[in-house]
């Protein structure tokens, strides 16, 4: 397990990050999100040991985390670092002998990734003579490479079209299943929606706040109830219900949890009324009540 405690990072009389604190599990998955300028980036280069904490300890299964172990980290970056004028097997075995690796090994797992990733046709080619989705698989499969146990994949969907989006996302399950811990950074939410067990939301360098996804959505008070009544009489006093309005001849409610949602369902079922559905919020509108709050 990864855990995270109480970083903090100032650069001269500017906050980079105060005070955060994260956990995670082998085999989950966490998004990081914030807007620009929240610390993401910072919370990423103070893990991958490439900026120093003013404050605060990382750890790795209970040991401080051990910085000569150059394999503990697999990284994505958003901005691509590849050598223009590198073909791609010599820049992934470039990043491969600077990780430790043997060469007989990272043969072996250049040899899988790039079939893997359906870019072993590529192998001999320079990386300016690569399509920009091309080059950001050869940059993931640098992340890869090393078989290393925690992964930072930075807006790993830029540039991917969405046949690319899947294979990613086989390459997530792959490592899901391999019980390694995985961080994703992403202004698309969606994206994290669809990939992450968690997330945790930075404001301004602080932790605004972290849960499960399932949780969060549990909790909103943007969950709604859909159904096709007009008497608005006979919810309005149920208890949970904080807001309503009425679109294409439907009533739609918002209820201030999931619980007192499902039991409007219940009484909706019970009334016999034809048509009548539970609307959970997306994370996009989690991020937007919670920013508000
Ligand atoms: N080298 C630096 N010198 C001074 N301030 C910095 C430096 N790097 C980052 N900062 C400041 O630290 C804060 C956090 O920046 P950071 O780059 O970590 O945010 P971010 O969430 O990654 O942003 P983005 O989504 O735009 O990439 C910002 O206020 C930024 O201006």
């Amino acid at each position: 397990m990864l855990k995270v405690e109480h970083l903090s990072k100032m650069y001269g009389n500017n906050r980079g990050i105060h005070d955060i604190s994260f956990t995670l599990k082998p085999g989950k998955i966490l998004g990081i999100l914030g807007s620009n300028g929240s610390g993401k980036t910072t919370t990423f280069r103070i893990l991958l040991g490439l900026l120093k904490q003013d404050q605060g300890m990382i750890f790795y299964e209970n040991k401080p985390i051990d910085r000569t172990n150059t394999r503990l980290f697999g990284y994505l970056p958003e901005e691509r670092s590849l050598l223009r004028d590198l073909r791609v097997h010599d820049q992934i075995f470039y990043l491969g002998r600077l990780k430790e690796m043997s060469t007989g090994e990272l043969e072996e797992q250049i040899g899988y990734w790039l079939s893997y990733l359906d870019i072993a046709k590529y192998r001999n080619r320079k990386i300016a003579e690569l399509s920009k989705g091309n080059q950001q698989k050869v940059q993931l499969a640098c992340a890869l490479v090393h078989q290393p146990d925690i992964y930072i994949f930075d807006e790993p969907l830029n540039g991917l079209d969405i046949e690319n989006v899947t294979l990613f996302q086989q390459v997530i399950r792959k490592l899901q299943k391999n019980k390694k811990c995985i961080m994703i950074s992403s202004h698309q939410y969606e994206v994290i929606e669809q990939f992450c067990d968690s997330v945790l939301y930075l404001k301004e360098g602080e932790l605004l706040f972290q849960g499960k996804i399932s949780s969060l959505k549990r909790a909103s008070s943007s969950t709604r109830v859909i159904m096709n009544d007009t008497k608005i009489d006979r919810w309005i006093d149920e208890a949970g219900v904080c807001d309503y309005f009425y679109e294409n001849g439907r009533l739609i409610l918002y209820m201030n949890t999931l619980p007192a949602a499902e039991k409007l369902i219940r009484r909706a079922m019970k009334l016999g009324l034809d048509e009548y559905a539970l609307a959970l919020p997306s994370l996009s509108e989690i991020i937007q009540e919670r920013i508000h709050e």
